[in-house]
C-alpha cells in the first residue's frame, strides 16, 4: 500500500494493533476531526487532550500527577474508542486500550474529574483483543476498534446504549432476553416496565461497507499532491490508496482522480495559507445500480483543463454518471461550499434501498452503509406499526428515505428537512417511485411542524431522525403538543437520544424498546431506533 506523508510533522508510532503484550510507542492524543478516507464520521476522530498546553502537573484532590506511571485495569470504553481506567476512583482515558486489558500508562494530562494517559506497556491483553487487519490503523483515525473482535464490539455497543439510557435518561433498562425482560410489569406494581434494549444488529461481513469517500487533498514535502487522511495529531495529510471499510469502487475512483489531478498539474489546497486549488475529492458508489459520482471540491470557481478532466474521468471510472465541482473558499474545515456545478452528466446518481429508488445529489445526506440502512429503516417502519390509515410526520427527513418507506403503510406522510437540495431530491424520489401520498417541506422542523399543527395536521405517528446533537427543544415541545400515539426516534448518538427520551417521558410518553444497529463497524458509533408510546 502506498502511504506518502503530507506537509510536516513526525509520524507517531501509534495504537496497539497487536494482540499480545509489549511496549508501545509514543502516541499523540489530539486528533483532527473529519476528513479521513473513511470520511465524515462526525466526531469519530475528535478527541482532545490538553498536554503541552500549559496544563497543571498536579491538582489538589486528584490522586495522580502528569508524568506519573500508573497500572490500570481497563473497565470501559468511551464512544471515541478510548479505554477507561481508574486510579483511586479517578478516571483516566487511554487511547488504544480495551476493556479487559491491564496496562502500564503514563499520565499525560489531568483535570478535576478526569485525565488522559498514554499506554506504555500492555501488561495483559483483553481476551477479545486481536491484531487490526489494516496496515495503517495506527496512524489513521477513521476506525477506533479494529483491534477488538467484532463480537466484542457488538456486545459493547449494546451495553453502551443501555448505560446512556440509564445514566443520562434516568430510565430503567434491561437487555432483551435477560430475566423477565419480555414480561410486562405486574398489575399491582406502579413501576413502569423497563426499556428493552435488543442485541445490536451487526453485519455478517463488517468490511468494505462505506458507499461514500471524502478524501482531503494536501501536498507532500516535495509539493506533490496527496490525498488520504489527516494523520492523528497533525494537519498533515497522509496519502492513502486503500481503506478496509471503504467499498473498492470508491478506492478505485479516488486513486484515478488523484492521478488525473497530478497529471493536470492541479495544486493542493494549503489549509494554513488558504491557497491552492483542490481541497477534497468526494466520491459515491451506488451499490444497487453501480452508478458513481465524482465531486471535486475546489478553492474557487476556476477549474483549469475542465474538459480534459471530464474526459479522463469518463474514460477511467466505470459507471460514472455524475461529475461535479463544488466551490468552497471558506477557511473552515467544512467540506462542501454552497455552490455545486455539474461538469458532466447528471446532478444525481440513483441507488435502491429495498424496493425504493433514490436520487442522491452531491451534498445530500444518504446513509453510508447500504446493507445496514435497510435493516435500520425496517426496524423504524416496524416500530411505527402502521395499518395504512395513519397520518405520519417524518422530521429531519433528508432525501425522504424513511418517509418513502413509510408511505407504503400509511395514509399520508409529511417530511420536513432543512437542506433545500435534499427536499428537491425527496420530491424527485417520490415521483420516481410513483408515490403520491408524501408531502415535503423545506425548513427547520421546529418551525414547520408547529405550522402544520396550525393547519390541522394531526399525526398518529411521528418519526424523528435528527443529527448527532439530537432534537431541538422546540421540536420536542411540538411533538408533545401534537400528541401522536407513537414516536419512533432514530438516533446516531445514544447520549442525545437518552436526553431526549427523558424529555418525552416527562411529557407523557413511555420508551418501550430500543433496537441498536451497527451502521459503522470498527468505530465507536452505534445507531438506534427507539419506540415510545403515549401513556
Ligand atoms: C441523520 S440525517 C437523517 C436523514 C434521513 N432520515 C435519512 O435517514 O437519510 C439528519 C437530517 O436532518 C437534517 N436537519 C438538521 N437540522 C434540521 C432542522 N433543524 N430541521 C430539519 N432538518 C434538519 C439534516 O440536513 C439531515 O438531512
Amino acid at each position: 500500500m502506498q502511504s506518502r506523508r503530507g506537509s510536516s510533522g513526525k509520524r507517531n508510532a501509534g495504537r496497539q494493533g497487536s494482540n499480545g503484550r509489549g511496549k508501545v510507542g509514543a502516541e499523540k492524543t489530539v486528533r483532527e476531526k473529519g476528513g479521513r478516507f473513511g470520511g465524515g464520521q462526525s466526531g469519530a476522530g475528535a478527541s482532545k487532550s490538553v498536554e503541552g498546553s500549559g496544563a497543571r502537573k498536579s491538582i489538589a484532590g486528584v490522586p495522580v500527577e502528569v508524568g506519573q506511571q500508573v497500572t490500570l485495569e481497563i473497565v470501559g470504553l468511551t464512544h471515541e474508542g478510548e479505554g477507561v481506567g481508574r486510579v483511586e476512583g479517578y478516571t483516566l482515558f487511554v487511547r488504544g486500550a480495551l476493556p479487559g486489558d491491564r496496562a502500564q500508562a503514563e499520565v499525560v494530562s489531568i483535570g478535576k474529574s478526569f485525565g488522559r494517559a498514554r499506554m506504555t506497556e500492555l501488561l495483559s491483553p483483553s481476551a477479545d483483543r486481536i491484531a487490526a487487519p489494516c496496515p495503517i490503523y495506527d496512524s489513521c483515525g477513521g476506525c477506533q476498534l479494529q483491534h477488538w473482535s467484532y463480537e466484542a464490539q457488538l456486545r459493547w455497543k449494546q451495553q453502551h446504549v443501555m448505560d446512556n439510557l440509564a445514566r443520562i435518561g434516568k430510565l430503567p433498562v434491561v437487555a432483551a432476553g435477560s430475566v423477565n425482560s419480555d414480561s410486562p410489569a405486574s398489575e399491582e406494581s406502579n413501576e413502569r416496565p423497563p426499556v428493552i434494549v435488543h442485541p445490536v444488529i451487526g453485519m455478517e461481513e463488517p468490511w468494505r461497507y462505506r458507499n461514500k469517500a471524502q478524501v482531503p487533498i494536501g501536498f507532500d514535502s516535495e509539493g506533490g499532491l496527496v490525498g488520504g487522511f489527516f494523520e492523528q495529531g497533525t494537519h498533515d495529510i497522509v496519502d492513502m490508496d486503500a481503506c478496509l471499510i471503504q467499498q473498492e469502487q470508491n478506492e478505485e475512483t479516488v486513486q484515478l482522480v488523484k492521478r488525473i489531478a497530478r497529471s493536470l498539474g492541479y495544486s493542493a489546497y494549503d489549509r494554513e495559507t488558504g491557497r491552492g486549488l483542490l481541497r477534497h475529492v468526494v466520491v459515491r458508489h451506488a451499490e444497487a445500480t453501480g452508478e458513481r459520482m465524482v465531486v471535486l471540491v475546489t478553492n474557487g470557481k476556476d477549474l483549469p483543463h475542465a474538459d480534459e478532466l471530464v474526459g479522463l474521468i469518463r474514460d477511467g471510472v466505470p459507471g460514472v454518471k455524475s461529475i461535479c465541482q463544488n466551490v468552497n473558499t471558506d477557511r473552515s474545515p467544512v467540506i462542501f461550499g454552497e455552490e455545486t456545478r455539474v461538469l458532466w452528466g447528471s446532478d444525481v446518481i440513483y441507488d435502491d434501498i429495498g424496493d425504493i429508488r433514490f436520487a442522491i445529489s452531491a451534498r445530500s445526506f444518504f446513509q453510508v452503509n447500504p446493507v445496514q440502512t435497510e435493516r435500520l429503516y425496517r426496524s423504524a417502519v416496524n416500530y411505527a406499526a402502521l395499518t395504512g390509515e395513519e397520518t405520519v410526520i417524518d422530521a429531519y427527513c433528508g432525501i425522504g428515505t424513511i418517509t418513502l418507506f413509510l408511505t407504503k403503510h400509511a395514509r399520508r406522510v409529511y417530511g420536513v428537512e432543512i437542506v433545500p437540495e435534499a427536499i428537491e431530491d425527496a420530491k424527485r424520489n417520490a415521483a420516481l417511485n410513483g408515490i403520491k401520498n408524501a408531502e415535503f417541506e423545506v425548513g427547520d422542523a421546529g418551525v414547520v411542524m408547529p405550522r402544520w399543527q396550525a393547519q390541522g395536521v394531526s399525526p398518529d405517528v411521528i418519526v424523528v431522525d435528527p443529527p448527532r446533537k439530537g432534537c431541538d427543544p422546540v421540536l420536542l415541545e411540538t411533538m408533545l403538543q401534537l400528541r401522536p400515539e407513537r414516536i419512533v426516534y432514530v438516533s446516531c448518538n445514544p447520549s442525545t437520544l437518552a436526553r431526549d427520551l427523558r424529555v418525552l417521558e416527562d411529557g407523557g410518553y413511555r420508551a418501550v424498546e430500543v433496537q441498536p444497529v451497527d451502521m459503522f463497524p470498527h468505530t465507536g458509533h452505534v445507531e438506534c431506533v427507539a419506540l415510545l408510546v403515549r401513556e
